[in-house]
C-alpha cells in the first residue's frame, strides 16, 4: 500500500501541540536525576523531541528530524510485536546492583556502565562482578565505556572483566581510530567491540562500519534522524545492530521500538528497558520489560499523567525556544537538501569521552 508522506508542520503547530515534561529518575543515570522532554502529539500519534541540555542546536537538529518522522509519517512494515531488551546498569554501587536490576524482570542480558568519571577500574570490576552474580552463567553481559577509556586502558581493563564473559564492549575509546586499534588488539580474546557515539555523534555514521572499527553498531532512532534514516544506515552499513533508547520517555522508546521491528536481522537484545530508569512516565501503561521483551506498540499519553510532569515555567519556555532555533536549522538544511536532516551537522557537535555522551 502506497504511504503518504506529510509536508513538515509548522513551527506554530508544533508548539501549540506540545507539552514539556519532566521526569524524575529512580537511579542517577549518565549525570542526570530528570529527565526532560518535549512530548509532541502528531497525527500519526506522540512523539518525543527530547536531545540532552548539554546538545547543541546543531546537534539537537537530527532529533527534531526523528522525532517529526515518528509523529507525522507511517512507519515502515514491522516484522515482529516485541522485542528481547537488556538491563541498563548505570555506574552505581556494588551494594545497589540488585536493587537495580530487579527493575527488569527476565532481561537476560545486563549492559553495564563502566569507565564513569571520577570511578576506578575495581569500581568496575565489582560492578561486573556483582551483575554476573545476579544473572548466573547463563546470561549476558556487555559493557559500555562511552568512550572513556585510552587504547592502553581499554586493553587493560578488557583483560581484568573478561573473565565475566562478555558479550560485547560499547564504545571502549572515543576516536574511531582508537576503536579501530582496539578492536585489533581484543580480536584474539573473541570480544566484540560496537559503536555507539561514533555512529551518533559524527559527520558520517557510516565511517565507523566502512573502516572496520566495529563488529556492530548502537542505533538510536531519535538521534540518527529517526526511524526512517537510522533503517538507513543500518541498510547500508551492513553490520548486525542493537537498537538502543535515547534515555526517553515511553514516547521516544515506542519509537526506537518501531526502528527495532523493522530490522529483518535483530541478533542482540536492545537497549530499550531505560523507561524501568524513570520514577514517572507519560502514559498508563509504560515500555518497562516483561519476561525480558517490551512490546512493539505507541502507548497512549495520559493527559493527567502530562499535567502532573509539566516542567517549571521556566524549563517550559528554555524548551520552547530551543525548538524554535532547532526547528529554524531544520527547515534550512531540509531546504538545501531537498529532504529532512538525516544526521546533525558536523562541526558544534560536542567531543565524546565518557562524562554525559
Ligand atoms: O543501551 C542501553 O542499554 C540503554 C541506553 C543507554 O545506555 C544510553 C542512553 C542515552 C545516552 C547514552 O549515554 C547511553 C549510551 O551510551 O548508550
Ligand atoms: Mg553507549
Amino acid at each position: 500500500m502506497a504511504q503518504t508522506h506529510r509536508p513538515l508542520p509548522t513551527l506554530t503547530e508544533l508548539l501549540e501541540l506540545a507539552s514539556v515534561v519532566s521526569l524524575p529518575l529512580n537511579t542517577r543515570f549518565r549525570g542526570v536525576d530528570v529527565r526532560e522532554a518535549v512530548i509532541l502529539r502528531g497525527p500519526e500519534g506522540a512523539t518525543e523531541f527530547s536531545p540532552f541540555i548539554e546538545y547543541s542546536d546543531a546537534e539537537a537538529v537530527a532529533w527534531l528530524a526523528g522525532a517529526i518522522d515518528f509523529g507525522w509519517q507511517p512507519t515502515p512494515d514491522l516484522l515482529r510485536d516485541r522485542i528481547a531488551v537488556n538491563a541498563t546498569l548505570p555506574a552505581v554501587g556494588e551494594s545497589d546492583v540488585s536493587a537495580v536490576l530487579d527493575r527488569y524482570p527476565g532481561c537476560r542480558t545486563i549492559k553495564v556502565k563502566v569507565a564513569a568519571r571520577g570511578q576506578s577500574l575495581d569500581d568496575d570490576i565489582a560492578r561486573v562482578r556483582a551483575a554476573r552474580e545476579y544473572l548466573g552463567s547463563e546470561g549476558r553481559i556487555r559493557l559500555d565505556a562511552n568512550g572513556g577509556w585510552n587504547v592502553d586502558e581499554a586493553e587493560h581493563a578488557i583483560h581484568a572483566l573478561a573473565e565475566f564473559d562478555l558479550e560485547y564492549v560499547e564504545q571502549p575509546c572515543a576516536s574511531v581510530d582508537d576503536l579501530w586499534e582496539i578492536r585489533q588488539r581484543v580480536k584474539y580474546m573473541g570480544i566484540p567491540v560496537a559503536a555507539d557515539e561514533s555512529v551518533r555523534k559524527v559527520d558520517d555514521p557510516l565511517d565507523v562500519a566502512r573502516r572496520g572499527a566495529a563488529d556492530l553498531l548502537v542505533i538510536k532512532a531519535q538521534p540518527l534522524g529517526g526511524i526512517h534514516s537510522a533503517l538507513d544506515i543500518v541498510r547500508r552499513a551492513g553490520l548486525p545492530v542493537v537498537v538502543s533508547s535515547a534515555l526517553d520517555t515511553s514516547i521516544g522508546i515506542a519509537m526506537g521500538a518501531h526502528l527495532a521491528a523493522c530490522i529483518p536481522n535483530l541478533e542482540y537484545d536492545c537497549g530499550l528497558a531505560t523507561a524501568a530508569l524513570l520514577a514517572a512516565d507519560v502514559t498508563a501503561e509504560p515500555l518497562i520489560p516483561v519476561n525480558g521483551s517490551i512490546a512493539v506498540v505507541r502507548p497512549l499519553l495520559d493527559e493527567s499523567l502530562v499535567q502532573q510532569q509539566l516542567a517549571s515555567d521556566e524549563r517550559d519556555v528554555w524548551w520552547r525556544e530551543r525548538l524554535e532555533r532547532v526547528y529554524a536549522l531544520l527547515v534550512s538544511s531540509t531546504e538545501s537538501t531537498g529532504r529532512h536532516a538525516a544526521t546533525s551537522s558536523t562541526s558544534t557537535l560536542a567531543p565524546i569521552g565518557n562524562a554525559a555522551t
